[in-house]
């Protein structure tokens, strides 16, 4: 299923996200819904990232700037419950931000890009951090991507200058490939996962640390893939 919206009342900030949405039964095919938004500069592949999810496709050629804001939903299954990622895609472009604004404090997770290949898409994560302060929930999980990680020749973004950049604003960080599917599957499994924990956690249980889940499993497909 995909949408459209070109408008939307504007947002505002306040108390905690809606919590993730669980389905009164199983006949809806998913046990919660949760709401993640994709977001960084134009161009650095916010929208193949989805494809790549949800089709296992690549669009190469010709670049295709979204216009406002779309979504695909996907269900994923983490720990036998069935969670439906409904996944928006907005456009990176300036002009479309107040379109997209209005949508962050619905957002249970946001998804936060930048290309490997673009300093200027790095340096503006900073800014992207202090729009999604203003506008989405406080507690909303933020995941930091750096995409297009498959290109050796033209990268200008070291890996531990993301690492540190997501040290530094306390955000879980990986190197992603929306060309090859490198870590697309586990960045929305990592965030189902972390909503999942958040709407079935007792309080005596340790939370859920999404940054070790994510280095056991990149370890994981990493050994796995040499067999
Ligand atoms: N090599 C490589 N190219 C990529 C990757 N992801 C996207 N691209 C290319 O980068 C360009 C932009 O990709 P999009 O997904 O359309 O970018 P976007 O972030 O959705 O841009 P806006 O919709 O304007 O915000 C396209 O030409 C893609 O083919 C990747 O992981 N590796
Ligand atoms: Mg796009």
């Amino acid at each position: 299923m995909s949408g459209r919206a070109g408008s939307a009342a504007p947002a505002q900030n306040g108390g905690p996200a809606a919590a993730p949405e669980r389905s009164p039964s199983l006949t809806q095919g998913y046990d919660l819904a949760c709401k993640v938004m994709l977001l960084g500069d134009s161009g650095v592949g916010k929208t193949c990232f989805l494809l790549q999810f949800k089709d296992g496709a690549f669009l190469s050629g010709t670049f295709i700037a979204t216009v406002g804001i779309d979504f695909r939903n996907k269900v994923v299954t983490v720990d036998d419950v069935k969670v439906k990622l409904q996944i928006w895609d907005t456009a990176g472009q300036e002009r479309f931000r107040s379109v997209t604004h209005a949508y962050y404090r619905d957002a249970q997770a946001l998804l936060l890009f930048y290309d490997i290949t673009s300093k200027m898409s790095f340096d503006n994560i900073r800014a992207w951090l202090t729009e999604i302060h203003e506008y989405a929930q406080k507690d909303v999980v933020i995941m930091l991507l750096g995409n297009k990680a498959d290109v050796s020749s033209g990268r200008v973004i070291k890996m531990e200058d993301g690492e540190s950049l997501a040290r530094e604003y306390g955000v879980p960080f990986m190197e992603t490939s929306a060309k090859t599917g490198m870590n697309v599957e586990l960045a929305f499994l990592a965030i189902a996962k972390e909503l999942k924990q958040r709407a079935v956690q007792q309080p005596d249980e340790p939370r859920f640390q999404i940054q070790e889940y994510i280095e056991s499993q990149k370890k994981k497909s990493s050994c796995c893939s040499f067999m």
